[in-house]
């Protein structure tokens, strides 16, 4: 009955993703909700708690959860993981002095049984400004090949969120992740 009934909800009202969107704070997680929602950065304020936002892309409606990055906002990362379908970490590829703290952020998330078999997407931002991280050097120091790719399938994809390049790449593979 209730497989019966989500298939006729989504053949009325179109398939909905759940996106949790963590990362420390300044990385450029609203910046990026802004643009994949209205097409323009904006101008952002530290969030404070959560911003929640549904964003329609065709028949699929994305609800986006993202989260304030600073540390006081750090538990609440962990309260939406049971019911979250896809996970994107947003790391500044340019505060290289911080990416340690997104590494130790990150695998503290994965360790969350809420997390278990959901897929990761690593966005990689700032790609604009010049002394900056590759994905290479992404997947190194955020030691993303101890991540099990059964536990959680993941992918890396560079971008500037102020500049709008390579958002199209986030989105369909979010799309991907709904079918
Ligand atoms: N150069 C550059 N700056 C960016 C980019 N994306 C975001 N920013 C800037 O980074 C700053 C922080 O962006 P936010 O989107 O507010 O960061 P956030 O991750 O939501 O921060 P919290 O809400 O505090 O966790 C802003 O000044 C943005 O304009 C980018 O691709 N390139
Ligand atoms: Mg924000």
């Amino acid at each position: 009955m209730g497989a019966l009934f989500s298939k006729l909800w989504e053949l009325f009202n179109g398939k909905q993703i759940e996106i949790l969107m963590v990362g420390l704070a300044n990385s450029g997680k609203t910046t990026l909700l802004n643009v994949i929602s209205d097409n323009e950065p904006g101008d952002t304020l530290p969030t404070v708690g959560v911003n929640m936002r549904h964003v329609k892309k065709g028949s699929v409606t994305m609800k986006v959860l993202d989260l304030g990055g600073q540390e006081r906002f750090r538990n609440l990362w962990l309260e939406h993981t049971k019911s979250c379908d896809v996970v994107v970490f947003v790391v500044d590829g340019a505060d290289i002095d911080k990416v340690p703290d997104a590494r130790r952020e990150l695998h503290k998330l994965l360790e969350n049984k809420g997390l278990e078999g959901k897929p990761l997407l690593v966005v990689l931002n700032k790609i604009d400004i010049e002394r900056r991280f590759t994905k290479d050097d992404i997947v190194k120091h955020l030691n993303l090949d101890y991540i099990d790719n059964n536990k959680n399938p993941w992918a890396v994809i560079p971008i500037s969120a102020l500049h709008k390049t390579n958002i199209t790449d986030v989105v369909d593979w979010l799309l991907k992740q709904s079918k």
